[in-house]
């Protein structure tokens, strides 16, 4: 089966089993959370769902919004009942890597207003050792020599990440983001205590302690699902 088919899988396991009617939801962003939102779009007309979504990227938003799933800002709402994302890498304590797409601050902001988190994944990012995925921290276009240089001298192998045309990738708020090739990581608090603190960072991707519940789609065909906090 290839990456694909898992993460429809998974997307699709968790649109059937975890989203109910009058819902709050959050929708996260990848190539995972299309599949969750296509079959959510599918529900939503077939069985007249009332479900309202806040989303964490324009790209999430464009898909929900064509297929008539309402979509408000979360600054319009008090608290999401779950949040459905994809992640990066998860550990073997569910710790996790997110902002291969870049939306991790948005992201963030959005798992933080849901009282439950879930994750939905191929089995590719429940891997070894935690960090080999690398580590984005979102930065403030001001601070990037500043902060390159800080993360150079204390070894964490920054490198500003260009998209195809070799310009810097920009975020939803029009920041730069760097990827650290850290190869492992030892302890994320620690690391992420350390990024949070640095001036110009905006946000970084560790995910500490924040899932609920993680959704893999297996090689073998059928859904492991981890029910974590
Ligand atoms: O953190 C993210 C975006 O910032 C995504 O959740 C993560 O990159 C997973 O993406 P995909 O579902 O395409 O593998």
């Amino acid at each position: 089966m290839d990456q694909n088919t898992l993460k429809k899988s998974a997307a699709e396991y968790a649109c059937a089993n975890f989203i109910h009617d009058n819902m709050k939801l959050g929708l996260g962003t990848g190539s995972t959370v299309t599949f969750l939102v296509d079959a959510l779009g599918k529900r939503i007309k077939e069985e007249n769902l009332n479900i309202t979504t806040v989303s964490t990227s324009s790209r999430t938003k464009r898909q929900a919004e064509s297929l008539g799933i309402k979509v408000v800002d979360l600054n319009d709402i008090d608290e999401l009942d779950l949040t459905i994302d994809g992640a990066d890498q998860i550990s073997p304590d569910y710790q996790g890597i997110k902002g291969g797409g870049a939306a991790h601050t948005l992201e963030k902001i959005v798992a933080t207003a849901s009282k439950r988190n879930l994750w939905i994944v191929d089995e590719s990012k429940i891997a070894e050792p935690f960090g080999s995925f690398p580590l984005p921290v979102e930065v403030l276009d001001k601070a990037q020599n500043q902060l390159m240089l800080k993360f150079e001298q204390k070894e964490l192998n920054p490198q500003l990440r260009l998209n195809e045309n070799g310009k810097p990738v920009r975020t939803h708020f029009g920041n730069l983001i760097v990827d650290l090739h850290l190869g492992q990581i030892q302890n994320p608090h620690e690391l992420g205590a350390y990024l949070k603190s640095q001036v110009g960072v905006v946000e970084h991707g560790l995910f500490l302690d924040t899932v609920n519940t993680v959704i893999v789609g297996r090689e073998e065909g059928r859904n492991c699902i981890d029910n974590i906090r």
